[in-house]
């Protein structure tokens, strides 16, 4: 199994650079792990205190439990990925049924600052993009996709994600074997990461 981590900033073009890595793997060839579906539980707590947590800092992923699922998926198990929701900030009752396969890709934010993760990846890409750039794509996303205003994004940004990054995601570049730069698509890098894949398998 060829283990890959894909880390970078929020809205750097993380799951948009998985998606056209995927694209040309038959699909039983390929498994992804989402860092989002690790996100701690918080059912103990209202709706308006989970919109306090600081989403970004490594304590708001249960490590414990993403590091014992990839280490199942490398023994050759069957694992029952979580499923998250982010307009609830939290795991709904579903999981994803997530069979091991030759390739196992790990995608999100923090995930290079787990050293026991860095250590089962074979190959360690981070995706950049400027931060303008991402908080554009995080607004449209955001308000898109995940149910947010643009009062919360920019909040959020500016007290959050900003700090975060600058401490946590962007000095995780020093592991990563491959620096994708993500302001505009970057077919080439994409090809060169699907040949290292197809000479590895
Ligand atoms: N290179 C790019 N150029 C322009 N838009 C992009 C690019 N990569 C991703 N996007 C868009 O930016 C948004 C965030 O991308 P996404 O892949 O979800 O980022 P991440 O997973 O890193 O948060 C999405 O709407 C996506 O379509
Ligand atoms: N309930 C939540 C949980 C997380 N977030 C934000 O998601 C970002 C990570 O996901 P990407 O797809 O952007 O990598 C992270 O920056 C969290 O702030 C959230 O908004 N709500």
């Amino acid at each position: 199994m060829l283990v890959i981590g894909i880390a970078g900033g929020t809205g750097s073009g993380k799951t948009t650079v998985v998606n056209q890595i995927i694209n040309e793997i038959p699909n039983q060839d390929v498994t992804v792990i989402s860092q989002d579906s690790y996100y701690r539980e918080t059912d103990s707590l209202a709706i308006e205190e989970r919109t306090k947590i600081n989403f970004d800092h490594p304590r708001a992923i249960d490590f414990d439990l993403l590091v014992k699922h990839l280490s199942q998926l490398r023994k050759g198990k069957t694992v029952l990925q979580p499923v998250y929701s982010f307009a609830m900030h939290n795991r709904t009752k579903d999981t994803i049924k997530t069979h091991p396969s030759k390739v196992l890709i790990v995608e999100g934010i923090l995930i290079l600052t787990n050293k026991e993760l860095r250590d089962m990846m074979d190959i360690k890409v981070f995706v950049h993009a400027d931060s303008d750039e991402r908080l554009i794509r995080r607004l449209k996303r955001d308000i898109a996709e995940r149910g947010r205003d643009m009062d919360e994004v920019l909040q959020r940004y500016q007290n959050t994600l900003k700090p975060m990054h600058e401490q946590f995601i962007e000095p995780m570049k020093e592991y990563a074997d491959i620096i994708i730069p993500n302001n505009k698509y970057n077919t080439v890098a994409i090809d060169i990461v699907r040949t290292i894949i197809n000479e590895r398998l």
